[in-house]
């Protein structure tokens, strides 16, 4: 595979790289590249989170070096699931499972705890130093990597050391990638500014979009388009935006069946996105739309783009959509949905997530 094929496979539904020229450098080099994805584990795996697997995926098949960092302490501090560690790392190895379901090929993806990483007294001595060179200012800001907002860092104080964890990850593993979604980007931005002032590798930052929820979104003049975007995406803390991949196929149609999708409007419309981002996101994907003769019959979008045209010019009807693409979504999720009810300690764990998310 050559440098431009490479590129095309990574940059493929990203919501951008910063910065391509720093990638294509390493590329052409030919330089053993190492990059990770880091998630806290704690609780239900929703189809949003499907976008970053998929790209993890394209990372290792273009011969990237992946390994996922289960920020157990980091979900402890964003007091998730009750702050019950055991539960925490439980739901780690739920979306490790699901992961590999997807198709992932976890024997060429480390696995990291962040256990693995605070044993060591050098990555606390990096956290101090990146906490020095960080503004508290700025640390604040950095909140909406955890969901939060800056006020939230008055809570407790583990919350301030949170941002300066996430770049100590990523500095202490040496890594030339940093994947996440857009939510992600200030903790890589702040990686990118304070490793040239402790002499670390600048880091490659590469962020996929955030799915929006079931609900769609409003979009209100004088909300940043970051913030608006956070408040609309899917989200396992708001599970009425969601649909998980444990979801049995009929709620996966339910779901779909009652998301926003007004006739001819793609802006924010969560049915499209889910069809540009999760569905199209695989090689040579179709969508088969079966209709009554009486409304044109049959149609087989070839391409996201085609469907979105059609779509937009209001020839498509929002209900055959949303059950063609129930469908092809169940397609998807049918091995991950196997996989999880054959292995009983996640059944219990997903019943039991669903009794009570906590964040
Ligand atoms: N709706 C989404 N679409 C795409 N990626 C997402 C979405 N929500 C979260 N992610 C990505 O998944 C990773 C884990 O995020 P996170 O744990 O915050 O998920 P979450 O569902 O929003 O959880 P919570 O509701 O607890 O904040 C991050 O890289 C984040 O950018
Ligand atoms: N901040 C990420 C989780 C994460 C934690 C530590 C990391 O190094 C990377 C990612 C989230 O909310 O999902």
């Amino acid at each position: 595979m050559n440098v431009e094929e490479k590129i095309k496979i990574i940059s493929k539904n990203t919501a951008e790289i910063v910065t391509i020229d720093e990638l294509r450098k390493k590329l052409e080099e030919n330089q053993k590249l190492k990059g990770y994805i880091g998630f806290e584990p704690s609780g239900l795996f929703h189809i949003g989170w499907l976008i970053w697997a998929q790209k993890l995926k394209d990372l290792v098949d273009v011969g990237v070096d992946m390994s996922i960092l289960v920020a157990t302490w980091h979900a402890w501090i964003n007091d998730k699931l009750g702050g019950n560690l055991d539960k925490i790392k439980l739901a780690g190895q739920y979306a490790i499972e699901v992961l590999n379901a997807y198709g992932v090929d976890m024997s060429k993806v480390k696995v990291v705890y962040a256990e693995d990483l605070v044993k060591d007294s050098n990555y606390w001595a990096l956290v101090i130093r990146i906490a020095k060179n960080t503004s508290l200012a700025r640390m604040k800001r950095a909140l909406t990597i955890m969901g939060r907002k800056a006020e939230e860092a008055e809570l407790d104080t583990s919350k301030l050391i949170y941002p300066a964890m996430q770049v100590a990850d990523i500095l202490y593993q040496d890594l030339d990638i940093a994947l996440g979604g857009t939510d992600q980007r200030k903790a890589h931005m702040l990686a990118r500014d304070v490793s040239d002032k402790l002499g670390k590798k600048k880091v490659i930052a590469i962020h996929t979009p955030l799915l929006i929820g079931l609900q769609g979104g409003q979009r209100m003049e004088g909300v940043e388009e970051d913030d608006y975007l956070a408040s609309v995406k899917m989200s396992k803390s708001k599970p009425e935006t969601a649909i998980f991949v444990h979801d049995p196929p009929e709620v996966v149609e339910a779901k779909l069946r009652s998301a926003y999708c007004p006739k001819g409007v793609v802006i924010d419309n969560p049915v499209l996105q889910i069809n540009k981002y999760i569905i199209f996101a695989k090689d040579n994907a179709t969508l088969k739309v079966e209709r009554d003769i009486k409304y044109g019959g049959d149609i087989e979008f070839k391409s996201y783009e085609e469907l979105e045209k059609i779509y937009s010019e209001g020839k498509l009807h929002p209900l055959d959509l949303k059950l063609a693409t129930a469908r092809k979504l169940n397609e998807i999720l049918d091995p991950i949905r196997k996989k999880l009810e054959s292995k009983t300690e996640f059944t219990l764990l997903v019943e039991e997530l669903e009794k009570g998310v906590t964040r």
